[in-house]
């Protein structure tokens, strides 16, 4: 087995990088979770933060979503949506992940209650404060919950008209299997119109169908995950060409059983037939690491040179929503490493 060697390890460290695919309510970790329960008397299925971590034993994408729903019911109001995002944005300074397109799902806070003039406050406050001590740079993605109607996600868009300002993208995740993304085909377009971009996750535990449905029914940017694509040579020449970015997660999918062992993840072959692969956390705090810790299984386990790490952070900033003055500025840096 390749072993991450200390020149790799400190080229990881050192490399600015952009995160596309985080779920902030994934970043929750069981410290907080159980501080937070404690604080609103959230009765969990859980003792100790012992028992929280061991229940992180997942079959499939379903099983992980479970306990996801439950864990973030125990975020209530403005300070615990700040601190969430708070404890991630400064993982994003440890890992020197200079610009974050970061996930939020509103159907999973304002189905019990909490609307948007709860949690947007509290994430905007950590954003500015992250911006004013170092920099950080910050878009935020909104995702639809692909289980739920497309009239809820209407209505999440309806909802979030006064915070539009202060929303990229919106995305779709939750259960893939059975809710293809052209159910979705309504809302995207009104929120294309908007001036709104978009991404979907698509081809994680779904076949290779829904990542074409992803681009010819939603008009993507990028896809989330999309490893299945391998299933599919057309598409595969298709992703190839139009350089249609996949936001990649390894942690996550062998967590989610998408591949049995790390040995096993296909994102070099991805990378060597020419897709524009980035590497990504998903939900940190249930997959065992941050996006640092996803770089370092890969050249753990996987035979990575040196030149494909740099050419995976230099994707992270192509792929992402930046100025392309911004973008310019940073693949810079990566390149000078
Ligand atoms: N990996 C994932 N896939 C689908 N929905 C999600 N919600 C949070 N993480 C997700
Ligand atoms: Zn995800």
């Amino acid at each position: 087995m390749p072993v991450e060697n200390a020149a790799t390890a400190e080229l990881i460290k050192s490399l600015p990088k952009a995160e596309l695919h985080l779920h902030i309510e994934g970043s929750l970790e069981p410290e907080l979770m159980m501080a937070l329960a404690a604080k609103h008397q959230v009765t969990l299925p859980y003792a100790t933060i012992d028992d929280v971590r061991r229940a992180y034993n997942f079959d499939n994408l379903q099983s992980f979503l479970d306990l996801y729903y439950l864990g973030a019911s125990v975020l209530r109001d403005e300070d615990d949506f700040y601190r969430l995002m708070w404890d991630y944005l400064c993982k994003c300074k440890e890992d020197n992940v200079v610009h974050a397109e970061i996930m939020f799902d509103p159907q999973t806070h304002t189905e019990r209650g909490i609307g948007f003039e709860v949690f947007m406050p509290g994430f905007m406050r950590a954003i500015a404060q992250a911006e004013k001590e170092w920099g950080q740079s910050t878009l935020l993605i909104m995702s639809f919950l692909r289980h739920l109607s497309e009239e809820s996600a209407f209505e999440t868009l309806e909802a979030a008209q006064p915070y539009l300002s202060m929303i990229t993208a919106v995305g779709l995740d939750s259960s893939e299997l059975g809710n293809p993304p052209q159910k979705f085909a309504q809302v995207f377009a009104k929120a294309k119109s908007l001036g709104l971009l978009r991404v979907a996750h698509a081809g994680e535990e779904g076949p290779a169908e829904y990542i074409w449905s992803a681009l010819n029914d939603l008009d993507v940017h990028r896809i989330d995950h999309g490893v299945r694509s391998v299933d599919d040579p057309a598409l595969m020449q298709t992703l190839a060409e139009k350089q249609m970015p996949l936001t990649v997660c390894p942690l996550s999918n062998i967590k989610l059983c998408v591949f049995s062992h790390m040995r096993e993840h296909n994102i070099l072959s991805l990378l060597d037939s020419g897709l524009l692969v980035t590497v990504n956390a998903d939900d940190p705090s249930y997959f065992g690491g941050y996006l640092n810790d996803n770089y370092h299984a890969l050249a753990a386990h996987l035979p990575i040179t040196p030149e494909q790490i740099k050419t995976l952070a230099a994707n992270s900033f192509k792929a992402s929503f930046l100025a392309q003055d911004k973008k310019a500025l940073w693949l810079a840096q990566v390149a000078a490493l």
